[in-house]
């Protein structure tokens, strides 16, 4: 039997810097977590999808889902106070679902943009490595600043942005985010098994896979949609 794949998507954010609840903004008439449902949906790489939402977003979740031909989405739950903790809900719940999905991709509801060849890069390379997560170049020049003050400007070649999807080896990423040093807060998932020593490769993003965080890129995705040379 082939081995089954699943994503957890996050979307259960407080969207502080945007402002208003961001996942539900519609962008160019359709709202940004359906539009990155929309792609997982569709990527044929993908059997099973979880979503995590905010409690209050439960109901209303799950009428969207019942108006959606979304088939793939097979639980919604509720999330946590931080990202980790709601990725941990998504991840709980695939735990208890048969048959075990092989590999988990966790992506941000945030991240609308998301490309099927992008979903299957990070798949093909997860296979290989057991956990890969989506990464571009920086583009700008990077400096650590304290108090105003420059204490280093990091070598630019060396840096990464880094995206979702990130996607691993199930049991791998399970374990990862019950260890005890899961304890500490994380702002991405491959953090976690950095801590424990694994090895986390990158696989190529994409400069379109943007996080939808502040007003400015609301401009940026509508202008995307409608095809605008930006
Ligand atoms: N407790 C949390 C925090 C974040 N997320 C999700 O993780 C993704 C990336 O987080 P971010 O863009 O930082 O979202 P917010 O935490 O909502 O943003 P902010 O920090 O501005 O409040 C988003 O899809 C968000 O909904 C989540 O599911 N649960
Ligand atoms: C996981 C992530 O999208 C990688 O860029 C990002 O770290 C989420 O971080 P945030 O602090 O929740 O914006």
């Amino acid at each position: 039997m082939q081995e089954k794949s699943a994503v957890i998507i996050v979307a259960a954010g407080a969207s502080r810097r945007m402002g208003r609840d961001k996942l539900w903004i519609p962008l160019a008439g359709r709202i940004t977590l359906a539009r990155t449902i929309d792609a997982f949906q569709y990527a044929p790489q993908i059997d099973r999808i979880v979503l995590v939402v905010s409690a209050e977003r439960l109901a209303e979740t799950q009428q969207l889902c019942q108006q959606e031909a979304w088939d793939k989405v097979c639980a919604i739950v509720p999330g946590g106070a931080r990202r980790q903790d709601s990725v941990c809900q998504g991840l709980d719940t695939l735990a208890t679902m048969q048959p075990a999905c092989r590999w988990v991709m966790i992506h941000d509801g945030a991240r609308p943009f998301v490309s099927t060849s992008v979903i299957e890069a990070g798949l093909t390379m997860a296979q290989e490595h057991l956990a890969a997560i989506a990464a571009v170049p920086v583009k700008d020049t990077i400096k650590q600043v304290r108090d105003g003050k420059i204490l280093d400007t990091p070598d630019r070649a060396l840096l990464w942005t880094i995206q979702t999807p990130q996607v691993f080896s199930f049991p791998l990423i399970h374990e990862a985010h019950h260890s005890p040093l899961a304890n500490n807060d994380a702002t991405d998932d491959a953090l976690l098994l950095e801590r424990l020593g694994h090895h986390v490769a990158i696989f190529p993003g994409s400069y379109i896979n943007i996080k939808i965080t502040t007003q400015e890129d609301l401009l940026f995705a509508e202008a995307c949609l409608k095809g605008q040379t930006l």
